[in-house]
């Protein structure tokens, strides 16, 4: 569990009072989530989800909750934050920033059918149009500056062969970013994170997407080549399974036709997705923050990935 500061049902009773939601009356620690600390709250007006944003700071919050706002407000399916008596979306809680948002039915699909993977497309299709008008702009911050910075932090714990690939996929992923066809890919608000933990169904009905706090504005293609790329794989080899990724490209599709140039960049960029979690669970791995009972995700997992396409051409986008 990874409760890092923990609420109590008294922390509450005088804070919530800002908000229009009536009196507070169960609050309860979510046990999964490895970057907030994360609570069901019920009140008087509903069920909710508290957080408390442990990295966060309030200058960088207000890009992530007002795309929420913006997004739930254009009937795409995602928590809505709950805005405090005088308009605003953040508060302050135990001196850290903290949000209520609306709490999404249903459960994660851990084991998806390509059912599953065709809803979770069209309606990635149409948070990236809907994002289209999203006026604030903050860049990826798991982009490639990032990965620039990072990847001389845990070069030194790897093993030859693993850090071999890192570097000829560092040079091989800075040219891609660099060439024409990158340039003409359609930009936007972006999840950036759309992993199967980070999306609810109510049996075989797509209840809402979650998770914002990686979000940023990159390409459309990259959010889609992180989904598939957790979505659409056998779990324990990372081959990709093709009526999954099927399912998820031809709905998307449906809703947002892919371009020649997506087309083009997409081998790349499923490439360049699965070396951005790889990274980030290298670095999460070697250079864990303190937290209570925090268990690091598998780096090798993405470095399977990583390997397999670049072995292996994946379906095309249409
Ligand atoms: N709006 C919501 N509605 C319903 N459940 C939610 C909502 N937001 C979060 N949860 C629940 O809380 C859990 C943790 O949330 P979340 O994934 O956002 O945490 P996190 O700390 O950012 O974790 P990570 O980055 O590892 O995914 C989710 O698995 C889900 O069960
Ligand atoms: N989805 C990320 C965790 C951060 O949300 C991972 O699986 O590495």
């Amino acid at each position: 569990m990874a409760v890092f500061t923990p609420v109590t049902l008294d922390d509450i009773g005088q804070w919530i009072q800002q908000f229009p939601l009536g009196k507070a009356l169960t609050i309860k620690g979510i046990a999964s989530g490895i970057e907030n600390s994360n609570f069901f709250l019920t009140t008087e007006r509903g069920e909710y989800v508290l957080t408390i944003f442990e990295n966060l700071s309030f200058e960088q919050l207000p890009f992530y909750l007002r795309l929420m706002d913006h997004l739930a407000a254009r009937g795409v399916l995602v928590p809505a934050p709950v805005a405090t008596n005088t308009g605003e979306l953040l508060a302050s809680l135990h001196g850290k920033p903290a949000a209520i948002v609306s709490k999404l039915e249903g459960r994660s699909q851990m084991d998806p059918q390509p059912v599953h993977c065709a809803a979770v497309g069209a309606m990635l299709a149409r948070m990236h149009l809907a994002g289209q008008d999203y006026p604030l702009q903050q860049p990826n911050l798991r982009g490639l500056a990032w990965w620039n910075e990072t990847t001389p932090q845990v070069l030194p714990y790897l093993s030859d062969e693993s850090a071999h690939l890192l570097r000829a996929e560092m040079h091989f992923q800075q040219a891609f970013a660099g060439c024409e066809t990158y340039r003409q890919l359609q930009q936007g608000p972006v999840h950036a994170d759309l992993f199967r933990n980070n999306v609810m169904f109510d049996g075989e009905r797509l209840t809402g997407f979650f998770d914002f706090y990686f979000a940023g504005c990159d390409t459309w293609l990259f959010d889609v080549a992180v989904t598939v790329n957790d979505w659409c794989i056998n779990l324990d080899t990372g081959v990709l399974d093709t009526p999954r990724v099927r399912a998820m490209l031809d709905a998307y599709h449906a809703v947002r036709p892919f371009t020649a140039a997506e087309q083009e960049a997409w081998q790349p960029m499923l490439r360049a997705a699965a070396l951005r979690f790889w990274l980030s669970r290298l670095y999460d791995f070697y250079q864990p923050r303190e937290a209570e009972m925090l268990t690091p995700h598998d780096p090798t997992h993405f470095e399977r990935i990583l390997r397999e396409r670049i072995a292996t051409p994946a379906p095309g986008l249409y």
